[in-house]
């Protein structure tokens, strides 16, 4: 349980979506699991969303068949006693492990995060960005960047271009994505069919969706030089301090 100086108040948490297997960053364990930095990306992770001043709670959604193994390697690694930290199995999808986060969310929460494992090394700036704008009043948040490459919609049959959208125009959202909680249930029980991510089943809900600055740090480890950059942004925070 919360034990210390954190405002439990807040009733904030996150739920971190972790039991996809990383196909595309190759054969190995479960992605949430490899190794970087020494440590379990997972671990990265929880102690990133850990690390904001308002989240009191921490759900972990481990690989269907992991929770146990999950349950064992945070508590090994010490992790703050400030956050109560639940882990529960997952299911197919992203968008069923992060359902099955939100059922394990103790009844007193009103604002959500949902972030990804696979992103572990967002600052905490960022997370406590989309907290303030949430507890500010925005029903959905999501962290976004401008995009650096042009981007064209095809047809995926022929490859022919379709259309070119106004890049000024476009974001690149990560996480975490915050919600108002009761906006983000109303969400999953209600949207099914391909969406992304969570802000985009809020959206078709015709609830408006916020974009702050994300960060460059922020990114989604996703194929293997993904992890050669983590690697690398470690090793600066290192030099510098961090
Ligand atoms: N059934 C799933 C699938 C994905 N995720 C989580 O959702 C986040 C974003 O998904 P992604 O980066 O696509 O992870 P994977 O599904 O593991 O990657 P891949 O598609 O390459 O297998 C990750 O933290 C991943 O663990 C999850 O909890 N449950
Ligand atoms: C939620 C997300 O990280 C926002 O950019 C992204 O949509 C997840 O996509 P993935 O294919 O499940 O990694």
């Amino acid at each position: 349980m919360p034990n210390s100086s954190k405002d439990t108040n807040l009733r904030t948490a996150a739920v971190i979506p972790a039991a996809g297997r990383g196909v595309r960053l190759g054969p190995g364990a479960p992605k949430a699991l490899r190794t970087l930095g020494g440590l379990p990306i997972l671990v990265h992770a929880v102690r990133a969303m850990a690390r904001a001043r308002a989240v009191s709670v921490i759900v972990v959604v481990a690989p269907p068949d992991g929770a146990a193994e999950v349950r064992a390697l945070l508590d090994a690694h010490g992790l703050p006693e400030t956050t109560d930290i639940k882990v529960v199995p997952g299911g197919p999808e992203r968008q069923d492990s992060v359902r099955l986060g939100l059922a394990a969310l103790p009844d007193d929460v009103d604002v959500v995060l949902v972030h990804d494992a696979a992103r572990p090394l967002v600052p905490v700036e960022t997370v406590e960005a989309v907290v303030d704008a949430v507890r500010g009043g925005a029903p959905a948040v999501v962290p976004g960047l401008p995009l650096a490459d042009t981007v064209k919609s095809v047809d995926p049959d022929t490859g022919a271009v379709t259309g070119t959208p106004k890049r000024s125009l476009l974001r690149a959202v990560q996480t975490p994505q915050g919600f108002d909680r009761a906006v983000l249930a109303k969400a999953h029980s209600s949207v099914s069919g391909e969406v992304t991510d969570d802000a985009g089943m809020v959206e078709q809900l015709g609830v408006p969706v916020l974009v702050v600055p994300g960060h460059e740090e922020a990114f989604k480890v996703t194929r293997p030089l993904d992890l050669v950059l983590a690697e690398a942004v470690l090793a600066r925070r290192r030099v510098n301090g961090h």
